[in-house]
């Protein structure tokens, strides 16, 4: 009988803190209900004393989930437990993921604390968030270079005060799978009463060896592994939950664990947190890039229609990837699209989904043929988790090689038609300026990027920008077959949804 396994996502938290990957409040929820449609066990939301926007978004998911534990991380330091109960308490199974830095190096120079003043501060901290919340994580931080003697009594100190859960952090990347294997079997056979507690394993992906190491630890009995979606996390990331899942799955051979990840919502959640984040999926990243079930070579084409199993160890239907090129035309019902937007890892309400059909209508007609990127771009770009403060009416732009870039831009807010002009170093600068000057500025362009969102003549054009306003990131994203309109439109889209946050944030 295949054993069970635990997964704990943590890309609200870990995978949040990637550069430059930070989501609101609302996009937060969105992946928190996705991520419980993919039945992870634990949703780590985010670390409650970072900032008030990160407590918000805590407390927001604690009231939303119903399916999966929800933790939030908070250093050995009773003020940051406080606050991480203040906030997970509203969840149906709430837990305190406390964490302290037992390796050398990282007592010395960054905590300047001693084994015995980390020790008893370890204990001190599960003892007290015990008092508030009866699930609690510990986290040896930098575990794989701690000296080993010193992390078992940690951890035998940790249990002893209440720990639910004990886990063993390669957080910087540093481990094998085999000195990883046998690190875990270490802590099995020698750590007193380690049976009272779950194993964890977290692992960081420096020398890309996150999942391999992840996996070799499920081996040598670990019981709940955290990983994130795509990967995304600190510097190189963390484990990949779709290869993760995906790999003991496929493999039960091997391992004979089981875990209750719905693996066809992994293709949705990756496309969510690529949308949301603005990470784009390499191409050949492993289960979710554009290539996995891609078959290009003769060879490979001619054993595929033999039969699928030479070429292909899992399908794309058990990610939840169906038809994933040419999908839907000027004849499609609304149905197909609302099915489509689905696996793309939108679930929208009735009306959202009746607005956009109308206007996948209008796209419809223009082009050809509708690709899934059409589609995703067509849903971020009308914002429909977000409330429409202004729109674009027209613009007029003036430019060329010997003149001074010129925009006239016109926006509608609440009904009124608002103008603006101003020159830049270029067309889309002007653009930005124009609107600037009407929106009013207090943000800046952190970001700008522009994309060919699919191929052939009709080929649309997919800008994306990140503004910063109080150390939060806006990505707003546009489409349209003119790469300036697209750009204008991905800054109206940042600007809307930086609005709609400080609205709710007031509310
Ligand atoms: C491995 C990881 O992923 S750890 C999680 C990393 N995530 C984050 O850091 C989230 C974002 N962080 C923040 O917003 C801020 O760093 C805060 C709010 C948490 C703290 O901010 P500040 O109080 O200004 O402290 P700052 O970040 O500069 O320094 C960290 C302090 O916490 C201490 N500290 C670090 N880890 C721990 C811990 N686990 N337990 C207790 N104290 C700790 C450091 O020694 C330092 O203390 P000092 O101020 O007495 O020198
Ligand atoms: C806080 C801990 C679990 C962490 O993220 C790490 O050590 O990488
Ligand atoms: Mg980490």
């Amino acid at each position: 009988m295949a054993k069970h396994i635990k997964i704990f996502d943590t890309t609200l938290r870990d995978g949040e803190q990637s550069p430059g990957c930070s989501m609101n409040l609302q996009e937060k929820l969105e992946l928190a209900k996705q991520l419980e449609r993919l039945k992870v066990d634990v949703i780590e939301a985010g670390f409650a004393i970072a900032s008030p926007g990160d407590f918000a978004a805590v407390k927001a998911v604690a009231q939303a989930i119903k399916d999966c534990k929800v933790a939030s991380l908070a250093r050995a330091l009773p003020a940051d437990i406080e606050k991480a109960y203040e906030a997970v308490k509203y969840a149906e199974a709430p837990r305190i993921h406390t964490f302290i830095a037992t390796s050398p190096i990282h007592m010395k120079y960054k905590l300047k604390a001693s084994e015995e003043e980390v020790l008893e501060r370890s204990r001190a901290m599960v003892k007290y968030a015990k008092t508030l919340c009866s699930d609690v994580e510990f986290s040896a931080e930098d575990a794989s270079r701690t000296e080993i003697t010193f992390l078992y009594k940690v951890l035998e100190a940790v249990i002893e005060a209440g720990a639910t859960v004990v886990n063993i952090p390669d957080t910087v990347g540093y481990t094998t799978p085999d000195e990883y294997y046998t690190l875990i079997q270490n802590i099995r056979n020698n750590v007193k009463n380690i049976d009272k507690a779950e194993i964890s394993v977290h692992c960081h992906n420096d020398l890309g060896l996150a999942v391999a190491n992840t996996l070799a630890a499920a081996r040598a009995g670990a019981t709940q592994l955290e990983c994130t979606i795509n990967g995304i996390g600190e510097r190189a990331g963390n484990a990949a939950l779709e290869e993760i899942a995906m790999a003991l799955n496929t493999r039960k051979d091997l391992y004979d664990l089981t875990t209750n990840i719905e693996t066809t919502e992994i293709y949705p959640t990756s496309r969510l947190v690529s949308k949301l984040t603005g990470m784009k999926i390499q191409h050949n990243k492993a289960i979710v890039g554009d290539n996995a079930f891609a078959h290009e070579s003769g060879i490979h084409q001619h054993g595929m229609l033999a039969h699928k199993n030479t070429y292909e160890i899992m399908t794309p239907e058990s990610i939840g990837l169906t038809n994933n090129k040419l999908v839907l035309g000027k004849h499609s019902g609304r149905h197909a699209f609302e099915e489509r937007l689905n696996v793309l890892g939108y679930h929208l309400a009735k009306d959202q989904v009746n607005k956009l059909f109308q206007e996948f209508k209008v796209l419809a007609d223009k082009k050809k043929m509708i690709y899934d990127k059409d589609l995703e771009a067509l849903v971020e770009e009308k914002s429909v988790r977000i409330k429409e403060f202004c729109r674009l009416g027209q613009f007029v732009i003036n430019s060329g090689n010997t003149i001074t870039p010129t925009a006239t831009v016109r926006l509608i807010r609440n009904d009124e038609e608002i103008e603006e002009v101003a020159t830049g170093h270029g067309p889309v600068d002007a653009a930005f300026k124009a609107i600037d000057k009407i929106v009013g500025n207090g943000f800046s362009l952190e970001d700008y990027a522009l994309n060919s969102v699919t191929e052939g003549e009709d080929a649309q054009g997919e800008a994306s920008v990140k503004i910063k306003m109080h150390e939060e990131i806006y990505h707003g994203r546009g489409i349209s077959t003119d790469v300036v309109e697209a750009s204008i439109k991905a800054y109206i889209n940042a600007i809307n949804k930086m609005l709609s946050e400080l609205e709710c944030q007031e509310e």
